[in-house]
This record gives C-alpha cells, structure tokens and sequence, in this order.
C-alpha cells in the first residue's frame, strides 16, 4: 500500500522528510537551498547553483559610486552616509506601507530598472555582485532586505519569487 511504498522508497539526492510542527503534515526539506515543498520530490533536489529568484530594488548612489551618473542625475554628488540614511527612510517608507518598492524606485531609484519598478527579473547565483546577490539569496519570498552596499551604490532589495 501507498505507507509501505512511500516508507520504503529512498527520497532523491539532498531531500529530508519533515513533520510540520503546525499541522502534523509530512512536507519534504530541500537541505542545499532551505527550501521546503508538500508534495514528494521526484528529482535530486537543486543546489544553491542554478536556483532562481526574482527580486525588485531602489538603488541610490552617491559620489563614490563606480558611476556616479544615472537617468535622474548627470552628476551624483552626495555621500556614501547620505546615501545610506536616504536608503535607510525609503525602507522605513515601505515598511510603515506609505509606499511600495516598485512605486518609489520609479521615483529615486538610480538603476536602469526603476522603469519597472525596480524589477530584475529571474536571476541565479553569479548574476549580481557578491554583496548583492548574497542579501538577495538569503531573503524568504517577500522579504526586504536592509541596506546593501555594492560598487553601485547602496541598495534595498524586495524578494519577490
Ligand atoms: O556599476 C557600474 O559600473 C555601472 N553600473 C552597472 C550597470 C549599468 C547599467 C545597467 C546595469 C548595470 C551601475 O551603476 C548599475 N548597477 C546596477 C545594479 C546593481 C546591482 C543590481 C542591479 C542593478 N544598476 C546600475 C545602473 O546604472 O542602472
């Protein structure tokens, strides 16, 4: 019967089988990404190398930016410190929900993709810069991250796949 085949049958490289504490309900522990699903893997479960998220950010540069120029300034002349602290009230913003990542990156993010809202798309590990990519991998689904600086600037990053 479906116990003794499923009791028996190996789970594929890299999953566990898991309790959930809430509900009593057996789920299934990707052990390399963290990640866990309800139904039964089928297949080896997916190291940190080819999964995929998809996240939105607002970039704000400052003088020593590796280009300190950008679709709404020539010339970026403030500090790194005022960079931060502008970084730092814009995540307070969306955090108390007076707006969101996508509305304000349209406004003062100074990424190519604050015509999107801020919106990357699906990228993998090797994509972004080290410190970004780090953050951004280390987000749950619609998870923000705090302040993160890269040669680019200073930036917050939203998870949103
Ligand atoms: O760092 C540089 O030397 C210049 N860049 C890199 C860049 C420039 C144009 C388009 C995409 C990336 C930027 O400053 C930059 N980095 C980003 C960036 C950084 C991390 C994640 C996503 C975007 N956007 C921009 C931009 O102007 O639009």
């Amino acid at each position: 019967d479906n116990e003794e085949e499923s009791a028996g049958e190996e789970l594929p490289k890299g999953w566990e089988k898991r309790i959930s504490r809430s509900t009593g309900q057996v789920y299934y522990l990707n052990v390399y990404t963290k990640e866990s699903q309800w139904d039964r893997p089928t297949t080896e479960a997916n190291t940190k190398d080819n999964e995929k998220i998809r996240c939105s950010h607002l970039l704000v540069k400052h003088c020593d930016s590796r280009r300190p120029s950008s679709w709404r300034e020539e010339r970026v002349t403030r500090s790194k410190e005022e960079a931060i602290e502008l970084v730092n009230e814009y995540r307070n913003q969306i955090e108390s929900g007076q707006t969101t990542i996508e509305e304000l990156a349209q406004e003062v993010s100074d990424c190519s993709s604050a015509k999107k809202g801020g919106d990357l798309g699906y990228f993998t590990r090797g994509a972004m810069q080290k410190p970004f990519e780090d953050s951004a991998f280390g987000l749950k689904v619609g998870q923000m991250s705090e302040a993160v600086e890269t040669d680019s600037g200073v930036h917050i990053i939203l998870r949103t796949a």
